[in-house]
């Protein structure tokens, strides 16, 4: 029934809840005025069409169902004004509220569609509601423009709906590449490093997390022997590599430059040591090319394992530490804090 395209469901309950409110008060005291008017039949269809628009604050949890049965409420109603003229002939005026009611609920071609059919059914109606001896309308002119004005107010709210749909779906298009953009770094689609501290703050990463700060080796001489661009695209295979050995759970980020930042959840702490391992083993593997020319690059790595009550930025500046020392023990290789040991790659 609703367009997910369109107004959010939440939207769309408080839309039902306000004409359900609207609708219920407008029936009952038309229904009132239409009884002391003498029109028996037309009052007491007010009062069940009343209780249709208070369905929604009764029954909890189906408004899809209550907002369609509101409407075809809504739509015989409508009917019963045109053949008995509503009070003193002004029921036809009614139809006006048609059209935007139906495009929000029903959505573009779902509520067209409804509109066409009422708009044949109501002119039938008009046609034959004097021949068949039920009311009987001034002149033809009358009905013809409620026709006229309630085909043009259908048209323009079709086109309203076309373009509300068309461009709130390019907004939230353009809301997901914003979160996108402020979430992923754009050279290596990792994390940035704000997401990534941001996610730090779950509770997976408190006590046993396992921060990994990976840097590259001479990557200054990487972009100076063979360009910039030949440095950004080492840059994307060593994310392309660091996501690979890691897993969902794992924080995977583009720290600073050309440095990483893997932190692996709680009870995950020999994979986070595997994990090391891995990243040297993979990268040595590889080698990358420019031209007639083959060359390797090598990562160190600083671990700490986060200890109670220790902070987030004192576990990155251990492993920073690590990572140092990596860097003062001749590189490509991990230093892990908690053990002092130094991992050589494989
Ligand atoms: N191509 C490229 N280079 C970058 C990027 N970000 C940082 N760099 C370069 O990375 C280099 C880092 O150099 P240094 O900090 O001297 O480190 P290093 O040469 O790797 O030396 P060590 O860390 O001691 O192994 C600098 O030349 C930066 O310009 C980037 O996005 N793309």
């Amino acid at each position: 029934m609703i367009d997910s395209s369109s107004a959010s469901d939440k939207d769309k309950a408080l839309f039902l809840r306000v004409f359900a409110f609207i609708g219920a008060i407008t029936s009952f005291v038309m229904s009132v005025t239409s009884y002391q008017d003498g029109y028996i039949t037309l009052s007491f269809l007010l009062v069940i069409g009343g209780f249709v628009f208070v369905s929604p604050f009764v029954l909890k949890n189906r408004d899809r169902t209550i907002a369609v049965l509101m409407l075809y409420a809504l739509y015989s109603m409508m009917c019963f004004l045109i053949v008995s003229g509503g009070n003193n002939g002004t029921g036809p005026l009614w139809l006006f509220i048609v059209s935007p009611v139906t495009f929000f609920i029903r959505g573009l071609k779902r509520g067209a569609l409804d509109l066409i059919i009422l708009a044949i059914v109501i002119s039938v109606l008009f046609y034959f509601t004097d021949k068949l001896g039920y009311y009987s309308y001034p002149n033809h002119y009358f009905t013809t423009r409620v026709m006229l004005c309630f085909s043009i107010l259908c048209i323009l709210g079709g086109f309203y709906e076309y373009y509300r749909n068309k461009y709130s779906r390019e907004l939230i298009e353009q809301l997901k590449i914003n979160q996108k953009l402020a979430r992923i770094d754009a050279m290596t689609d990792l994390f940035n490093r704000r997401y990534a501290t941001e996610c730090l703050q779950d509770a997976r990463f408190n006590e046993g997390a396992v921060f990994l700060l990976i840097d590259v080796d001479n990557f200054k001489q990487v972009n100076d022997t063979y360009g910039h661009q030949i440095g950004d695209d080492v840059l994307t295979f060593i994310a392309s590599i660091l996501k690979s050995v890691s897993s969902e759970e794992d924080i995977v980020a583009r720290w600073g430059g050309e440095e990483f930042l893997i932190v692996t959840p709680q009870g995950h702490e020999r994979r986070a040591r595997q994990l090391a391992e891995n990243i040297h083993q993979q990268l040595a593997q590889h080698a990358f090319q420019q031209g007639v020319h083959n060359f390797k690059v090598t990562l160190s790595i600083g671990l700490h394992q986060r200890a109670s009550n220790e902070s987030i930025d004192h576990c990155l500046s251990v492993a920073d530490k690590c990572l140092y020392l990596a860097k003062s023990h001749g590189k490509n290789q991990t230093v892990a804090e908690l053990d002092s040991e130094t991992h050589s790659p494989a």
